[in-house]
């Protein structure tokens, strides 16, 4: 069996060690995935390095710089399962340079105060990272 794809993805907040919104943004491709909301983020290439993908994924989908805070990983301190076929780390982060704007693969994308993280439909794989996300800063 093929090794899952790793993909890296940002949480991006207004403070890493309190945050009070976290970005999400709509996707519009492919098809199936369309209309639900997810982390900013997509696939480490072939020999790149997952900290180096994450800026430049951050650069292309959203035009920002962003500096990262500590990593968010699944209780036993790996990466997450989120299909079938992909594992994704996760950082927190905050942006220091430029406006977040949906510039290729989103529709939309929302800061969610703290209390609405949920309230969006976020990919399946998604969901148990923001419960989380929610219970690690309630
Ligand atoms: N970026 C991102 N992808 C996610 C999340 N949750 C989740 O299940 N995925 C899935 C969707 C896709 O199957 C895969 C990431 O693919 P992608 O399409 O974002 O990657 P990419 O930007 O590198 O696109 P490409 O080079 O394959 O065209 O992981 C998430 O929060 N963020």
């Amino acid at each position: 069996m093929e090794p899952r794809r790793l993909v890296v993805a940002a949480a991006i907040v207004d403070d890493v060690a309190a945050p009070s919104v976290l970005l999400a943004g709509r996707r519009t491709w492919p098809a199936e995935l369309a209309g639900r909301w997810e982390f900013p983020g997509g696939k480490v290439d072939e020999g790149e390095d997952p900290v180096a993908a994450l800026h430049r994924e951050l650069a292309e989908e959203l035009g920002v710089v962003a500096e990262l805070g500590p990593e968010f990983t699944t209780p036993d301190g790996g990466a997450w399962p989120i299909t079938p076929r992909h594992v994704m780390r996760l950082w927190l982060a905050r942006v220091v340079s430029g406006e977040p704007a949906p510039i290729e693969v989103h529709d939309q994308l929302r800061w969610l105060p703290r209390g609405s993280w949920l309230d969006v439909p976020w990919l399946d794989g998604d969901v148990p990272i923001v419960e989380a996300l929610v219970a690690r800063f309630p």
